[in-house]
């Protein structure tokens, strides 16, 4: 496997399918769209994704359920499998909150590394409260919480500090993805 350098950062030649995971307002399309830009690979927003209903559940400030997310979930996961089976590599934006919804989503696409952005929900609320959104609002953000389960031990996966400038969160991203494959799960 042939590596080379992407902004001073070692990028593997055969990248896998990421999904860029968390909480809303982790950071999911600010860091896959930098993720994207920095690997030269398309970026899919899962929100643009979302059946009509789904939208206007949450806009109506109800939190989606788990038969609310299945087709939604697998709008993304068939498109992650067709992008992979012609040889593209894909970086997605979803949620990903359950490991459940994260099996569907690699079920076409197993080799796909969770990207989860991991922090604490007060800087997230702070964030949210500056953003403007299309349909999601900040209330929601403790049933997002609530349902979140941690990546297990056997899942493919960055953990990382949303924190850290959304540069440096890229070339951590970078930089694990050289190792990921040796160092799986
Ligand atoms: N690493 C970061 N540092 C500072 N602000 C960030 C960072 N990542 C995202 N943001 C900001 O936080 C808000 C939520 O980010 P967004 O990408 O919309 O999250 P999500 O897609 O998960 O809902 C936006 O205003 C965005 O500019
Ligand atoms: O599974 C869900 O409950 C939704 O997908 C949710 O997690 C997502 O966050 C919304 O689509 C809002 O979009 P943002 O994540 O961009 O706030």
């Amino acid at each position: 496997m042939s590596d080379h350098p992407v902004h001073g950062n070692t990028v593997p030649a055969n990248v896998p399918p990421l999904i860029v995971m968390g909480v809303s307002g982790s950071g999911k399309s600010t860091i896959g769209t930098a993720l994207a830009a920095a690997l030269g690979i398309e970026f899919i927003d899962g929100d643009d994704l979302h059946p009509r209903a789904n939208k206007a559940k949450m806009a109506a400030g109800h939190p989606l359920n788990d038969e609310d997310r299945a087709p939604w979930l697998e709008i993304i996961a068939e498109r992650i499998g067709a992008e992979l089976a012609d040889g593209r590599p894909i970086v997605v934006a979803c949620s990903s909150l359950k490991r459940k919804y994260r099996d569907q989503l690699t079920a076409y696409a197993p080799s796909t590394v969770f990207v989860h952005l991991d922090g604490a929900r007060g800087i997230i609320s702070e964030r949210q409260s500056h953003r403007v959104h299309e349909y999601m609002p900040n209330t929601l953000l403790d049933s997002q919480f609530s349902t979140l389960e941690p990546l297990q031990d056997d899942e493919r996966k960055v953990i990382v500090d949303l924190t850290m400038k959304p540069d440096a969160i890229v070339s951590f991203v970078l930089d694990r993805l050289s190792v990921i494959d040796a160092a799986t799960p």
